[in-house]
């Protein structure tokens, strides 16, 4: 669904480019997680992506389109939730009636159950609510456009526990097979047992691209006494012991995210390239 070529970008001509020949493909029926750390440029690739940034080098696609283009039939298929956001002062109920007939699919069914399922109370204006409120409204009305193309940039933040546990569930409930999702984070934990691909970005580069299911047949994340061992890739001291990646030997195991997400990071060579 969505392709990068080559892409390179920065923000003025004086500045070292922030991207420099990025690939990428995505496709639908999935939820990609888009994880570095602050300033990595993801917010940066995702406006790149919908088009509200252009690439200085290389291109974007999105279903065969350029996003920069900005066509009506793409943009009422696209869905951006910006880590900072304007809501304004009216009711839900007219914030639905101006914004759902942008998006043809608009469901206003799953609306009302997301609504009830965040416990959203029904007031008079949006801006009286708090800001996990308003989030947690945008969030349910973004996954009520049933755009094939939902970009989410950050949406955990600001979340209760609670909330965050329910935004997974009501995302991976509501997502249909032709729908492709990317959320940006850097709170890696918020998108465990959600994603189903992981793209890591790195002083303006891919550092890791891959299906968490190719991961897990990789890689064992497990829990041992000791960080010592010949096959050890990558430990971290946690409370009782250690939690270490190892190669995987028999089958599959969880991926803990944020485990990888520092061995990648700041891990040895032996671990960045066994997951190249
Ligand atoms: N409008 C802008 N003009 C110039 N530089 C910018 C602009 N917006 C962002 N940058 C720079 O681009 C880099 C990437 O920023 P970006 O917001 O894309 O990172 P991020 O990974 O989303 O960070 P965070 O996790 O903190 O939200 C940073 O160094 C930032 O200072």
């Amino acid at each position: 669904m969505i392709s990068i070529k080559n892409l390179g970008f920065s923000y003025t001509k004086k500045q070292q480019p922030l991207f420099h020949q990025l690939d990428c493909e995505l496709q639908a029926g999935s939820i990609a997680g888009l994880l570095g750390k602050n300033g990595a440029g993801k917010t940066t690739l995702l406006k790149l992506m919908i088009g509200l940034l252009f690439p200085t080098e290389g291109q974007v696609s999105i279903m065969g389109h350029q996003p920069a283009k900005r066509e009506p039939s793409l943009l009422q298929d696209i869905y951006f939730l910006p880590e900072e956001f304007y809501i304004p002062g009216i009711s839900m109920a007219k914030y639905v009636k101006a914004n759902a007939g942008f998006y043809p699919r608009f469901d206003q069914d799953l609306l009302k159950r997301l609504i009830s399922d965040f416990e959203l109370p029904e007031t008079k204006s949006l801006q009286k609510l708090s800001y996990g409120q308003k989030k947690k409204f945008l969030i349910s009305f973004a996954l009520s456009t049933k755009c094939r193309l939902l970009v989410l940039d950050e949406p955990t933040n600001g979340l209760d526990i609670p909330s965050k546990g329910i935004f997974r569930k009501v995302l991976a409930g509501s997502l249909d097979e032709d729908q492709l999702v990317i959320i940006s984070t850097h709170q890696v934990r918020d998108v465990e047992n959600l994603i189903d691909r992981v793209l890591m970005l790195e002083n303006g580069r891919f550092i890791m691209q891959k299906d968490l299911f190719d991961i897990s047949s990789q890689l064992n994340f497990s829990t041992a006494s000791s960080a010592e061992g010949e096959n050890v890739l990558y430990s971290e001291m946690v409370p009782g012991g250690y939690r270490v990646i190892t190669p995987q030997t028999n089958g599959n195991s969880n991926v803990d995210i944020e485990l990888l997400f520092n061995a990648i990071s700041h891990g040895t060579e032996k671990m960045k390239a066994y997951v190249q």
